[in-house]
């Protein structure tokens, strides 16, 4: 039996981390980081620099007024575990907002009070309808990569980020858990986003015309089965979004390419749709994660989700250990994924007789059920904290606790 240490104070416990060093720099919000000769760099934006700063300075004398409606939408999550909240998709608007890029990390000047939601993808992707349900009354900011959305938040650009972590048939987004680690961001919440892809083709487009589905990658693993059931055995390819699939389309008139997305990429961009629900699985579902630059303080009157990341000099060997120190605390993991250690990706172990082995080196990454507040969780923690050389904590959060809505197609199984 483990011997259980007591409990480290909550604020010593989200500060866990020898990387610090892996954090970018971090820029005040009076600078705007500039894509040029090769780095990113500081920098004031195209009106002038005293323009840029008060802009900056009403931002963030902004993030103080909406305290109360950032309480408000992070706890919008959690009156959905009381007070049953469909899914609320941010309305169409009339003109479509630009996708902020690496090179132009400028926010556009028409904010107000209304807190902003940084998502990967352009206007009708599912990262935006998830924007929408974490944060119903939110602007949602498109941004053209992960990498821009977690930037989007540190330059105080944007309030949160909203970013795909997993899907139900497709598994990890890999990407946003290694830019977790690399940005100091934490997450404050999450929402489970059902996905109901859509076939969407130029009008009069038929499917026998088609030589070419295009779509992100995961939309395209999601939907592999089904495109082959419908006879597509066409070429398939990778671009960025779905919905940035829809709008490659109409921008560029193709006729012989069909797009999977949402059926509102189909209502933005002018598209048909030839086929809906073509995800292999009825009940697909994407988790994503919300992020914020503090973190939110942790409650027990309500399910919560923690997620830590952490590893170890001796690699795999202590997984044992730290799996054991929550199976003893009966709290149940909903996740763990490994990555590798991008600082040490490789341990040589030298044995004379033999030779050297090469070991892979992993950054492990675990969500339980457990809120930070509840002292199972602390000792959990202290005692994970014995057996690894880096620990930190991602973000304890309300769980998404949506019922379950079946798709209209559940039954035809
Ligand atoms: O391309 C989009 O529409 C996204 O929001 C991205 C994304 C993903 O990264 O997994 C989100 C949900 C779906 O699983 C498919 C794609």
């Amino acid at each position: 039996m483990h011997s259980i240490s007591p409990a480290p104070s909550l604020q010593s416990l989200f500060k866990i981390s020898p990387l610090a060093h892996l954090a970018p720099k971090t820029y005040s919000p009076q600078c705007v980081l500039k894509f040029e000769s090769g780095s990113l760099v500081p920098t004031g934006i195209e009106s002038s620099r005293a323009d840029w700063q008060s802009m900056c300075a009403i931002l963030a004398s902004n993030v103080v007024s909406q305290q109360q409606d950032t309480d408000e939408a992070e706890n919008s999550v959690l009156s959905s575990v009381n007070g049953h909240k469909s899914l609320n998709v941010v309305p169409v608007e009339k003109y479509m907002p630009k996708a902020l890029t690496i090179a132009n990390l400028a926010p556009d000047p028409s904010h107000g009070s209304t807190l902003r939601v940084a998502y990967q993808g352009v206007p009708g992707a599912y990262s935006e309808a998830a924007a929408g349900k974490a944060y119903p009354k939110c602007e949602a900011i498109p941004c053209d990569q992960f990498e821009v959305a977690f930037q989007a938040v540190e330059l105080w650009i944007a309030d949160r980020a909203v970013l795909p972590v997993e899907n139900s048939l497709g598994g990890s987004i890999h990407r946003n858990y290694d830019l977790l680690l690399r940005h100091r961001l934490h997450i404050v919440g999450e929402v489970q986003l059902p996905v109901h892809h859509c076939l969407l083709a130029l009008p009069g487009v038929r499917k026998e015309y088609l030589n070419r589905v295009i779509s992100h990658p995961q939309a395209l693993a999601q939907c592999e089965h089904t495109l082959t059931k419908l006879g597509l055995t066409v070429a398939r390819e990778a671009v960025d979004d779905t919905a940035g699939a829809a709008e490659f389309i109409a921008a560029n008139n193709l006729r012989d390419t069909a797009a999977i997305a949402s059926a509102r990429a189909a209502e933005l961009y002018g598209l048909n749709i030839l086929a809906s629900d073509i995800q292999d699985d009825s009940s697909n579902v994407t988790r994503f994660v919300m992020l914020a630059r503090e973190p939110i303080i942790p409650r027990t009157d309500r399910p919560f989700k923690t997620s830590i990341v952490f590893a170890h000099d001796k690699g795999t060997s202590v997984l044992f250990k730290v799996l054991s120190a929550f199976a003893f605390r009966n709290i149940s993991l909903t996740k763990i994924e490994s990555r590798p250690h991008r600082n040490r990706p490789i341990r040589l172990v030298d044995d004379a007789n033999v030779g050297t082995a090469k070991h892979f080196e992993y950054m492990f990454y675990i969500d339980f059920e457990a809120s930070m507040a509840d002292v199972r969780a602390q000792n959990a923690l202290a005692e994970v904290q014995e057996f690894t050389s880096f620990l930190r904590v991602l973000g304890s959060y309300p769980m998404d606790m949506t019922p379950w809505s079946p798709s209209p197609h559940d039954d035809d199984d």
